[in-house]
């Protein structure tokens, strides 16, 4: 197993030599990827209408949320929805779960963001689908809902409608859960969405290895993790159908959707801002592939972009340990430790079963145990690049600028010890530990506090699941951008709908929940433009004063914090939505 380097599993398809059926296979696949790819590109350059005009709503982001909010609005056959996305149509290649690592670092799929260096970050590639379907179109297909307490919280933060039960028929709307045994539970789940979902249909015989190790410490298989009890260990369902991958592109936006007259959908159109006037969101500017153009919304834009402008881990076999630490207080039951499991490739020793094992899973001869903290307190910021505003946002996740943020990740990192020190599977099966031990870390005592301490300097990332960069909240939260009804506060007829309003990460993957935001979102707009116009009614998003400074660090040398207050931020550039907080979801 190999721990220090969990993250550079993009080698995977390019080096084979633990069996040769294996080099085979890779070489066949990259051929199978390059194809693809040009396939792709020529495909989307074909796709290339001009979209100028008046629509009733404009959504900014064909991603996890976008492309539920473009699909449901425009099931009302009255509203002209134009969708606008940066990147290009999906490709075949997006389908095939195993691929997504060579196409993570590719421009054509990726925003290709780096963080900025601060304290534990040396600067890290963060990977952030662009395309239909967004990160959901490219990401590990976990289909994650969250612990039933994230939103809980959520309302007892301060949001009316977003606990459990209010959420729940909104994740229970999308759902088509395939898998028959887990579908009979209909007050947690449910078939017809559009949505498929299903149990992971392969497994590796070393994960099922790995699973049995943790079993031998005590921890409990857990049957449906989307269901009463997310803590334990598990195999995630996922976002797939017979195995093959459905982002929402291919979910809510099937050809008989597009078919709508009343709905368009245009690629390759970054909006470089949302035009407000007289304090109301009135259309939106983008670059697309016949230049700078304007489309007008004559009731809302709703911008679905993203936690960054919105930014992984496995293969096609995965599972998951949700756990708690020692230090998540008694009275939250959820879990703040996941630790997920997947097998990879090493291109140094291979697992002597490699050769002789007949399952499809032989090709992987490693694990690796990635190590999330779910509960982190550090907060990162995105700011506007001074130098081309319309560029690259600045990210700064600050992972680990607060110190308790390490104890889990520690801790998580201790029980993978144990596991390689006590567990019989492991010892039947030849695993063994692989730990890279940097040079500066050599004299400290191995799997001390201060060992891994030092293991972790310069490696402090996110594992893809930035939130809450449009946080919402209620009036009395300086940092909200958004109400419960995920109106922007300051500008009228705009809302923000993506995994960037989630108040505080849920303690999973979070694109489940990015979904779940989608509908809901829709569900409000819906419900907020088909019902009688009470004229002595307050404004819908009502001009609220806004922090002047947000408690920041001190900026990064060359860079300018975004503007403070939202309606010039709004104004300005769409990107400067976030400028509020980002929590992140993961920290390693
Ligand atoms: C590598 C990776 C692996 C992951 N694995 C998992 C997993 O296994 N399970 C899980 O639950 N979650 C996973 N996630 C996270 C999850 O997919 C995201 O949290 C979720 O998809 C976010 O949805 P969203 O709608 O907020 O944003 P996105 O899906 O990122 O959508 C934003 C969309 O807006 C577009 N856009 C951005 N800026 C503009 C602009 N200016 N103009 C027009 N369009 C724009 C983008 O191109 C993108 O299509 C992973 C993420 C990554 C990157």
């Amino acid at each position: 197993m190999s721990w220090l380097a969990p993250l550079t599993q993009t080698e995977l398809w390019t080096s084979a030599d633990g069996c040769s059926a294996a080099s085979i296979f890779t070489t066949l696949l990259m051929t199978v990827v390059a194809k693809g790819m040009r396939e792709a590109r020529a495909k989307a350059a074909r796709t290339r209408d001009i979209v100028s005009g008046e629509f009733d709503f404009v959504v900014v982001g064909g991603g996890s949320a976008g492309c539920v909010v473009a699909s449901r609005l425009s099931e009302n056959p009255n509203w002209r929805v134009l969708l606008l996305e940066a990147g290009s149509e999906e490709t075949e290649l997006n389908i095939v779960p195993a691929f997504y690592n060579s196409y993570l670092r590719d421009p054509f799929f990726d925003w290709h963001y780096t963080t900025q260096r601060s304290g534990w970050d040396s600067g890290q590639f963060i990977p952030r689908g662009k395309g239909m379907g967004g990160c959901s179109a490219v990401n590990a297909l976990h289909f994650t809902r969250g612990d039933r307490y994230d939103f809980d919280n959520w309302e007892k933060l301060g949001n009316k409608g977003w606990g459990y039960k209010d959420v729940l028929p909104f994740f229970k709307k999308s759902e088509n859960m395939r898998d028959a045994a887990i579908a009979q539970d209909t007050q947690y789940h449910s078939t017809g969405g559009p949505q498929d979902t299903e149990s992971d249909r392969f497994s590796d015989p070393n994960i099922e290895r790995y699973l049995q190790a943790f079993q031998e410490l005590g921890y409990t298989m857990t049957k449906d993790i989307n269901g009463e009890q997310h803590l334990g260990l598990s195999k995630p369902p996922s976002s797939a159908a017979g195995g093959e991958r459905r982002s929402t592109n291919r979910a809510f936006l099937p050809a008989s959707v597009r078919a709508r007259k009343n709905l368009v959908v245009q690629t390759q159109a970054f909006v470089r801002r949302v035009v407000v006037s007289s304090g109301r969101a009135v259309g939106v500017e983008y670059d697309g592939p016949e230049g700078v153009r304007t489309a007008r919304a004559t009731k809302e834009v709703i911008v679905s972009a993203g936690s960054y402008n919105s930014p992984q881990c496995c293969l096609c076999s995965q599972a998951s340990l949700f756990m708690r630490s020692s230090q998540q207080p008694a009275d939250d039951p959820r879990p703040d430790i996941q630790i997920a499991i997947g097998a990879t490739h090493a291109d140094s020793e291979p697992n002597p079963k490699c050769a002789s094992d007949e399952t499809a899973g032989t090709f992987f001869n490693q694990m690796h145990g990635i190590v999330n903290n779910l509960r982190p307190k550090s907060r990162g910021e995105i700011r506007l690049d001074p130098q081309n505003p319309y560029g690259a946002p600045l990210i700064f996740h600050r992972v680990f600028s607060i110190e308790d943020d390490l104890k889990p990740v520690i801790e998580g990192h201790q029980l993978l010890v144990k596991l390689d020190e006590t567990s019989q599977v492991f010892k039947d099966n030849g695993i063994k530990l692989h730990v890279e031990v940097p040079d500066a870390c050599a004299s400290l005592t191995f799997n001390s506090d201060a060992f891994w301490r030092c293991a972790f300097q310069g490696l402090g990332k996110s594992n893809g699941h930035p939130t809450s960069s449009c946080s919402m909240g209620p009036d009395s939260d300086p940092l909200a951008v958004v109400n419960e009804r995920l109106q922007v506060r300051g500008v009228a007829n705009l809302r923000v709908v993506d995994a960037s309003i989630m108040p505080e990460a849920t303690t999973a993957n979070t694109n489940a929940a990015a979904v779940m935001i989608g509908e809901k979102g829709a569900a409000h707009i819906a419900e907020d433009w088909t019902k009688p116009v009470d004229p002595t009614a307050a404004p819908t998003a009502r001009p609220t004063a806004r922090p002047t400074a947000r408690p920041t660090a001190a900026p990064a040398p060359g860079t300018t914090s975004l503007p403070s207050s939202a309606s010039t931020a709004t104004a300005a550039l769409f990107p400067a939505l976030l400028w509020a907080a980002v929590a992140l979801a993961r920290n390693y």
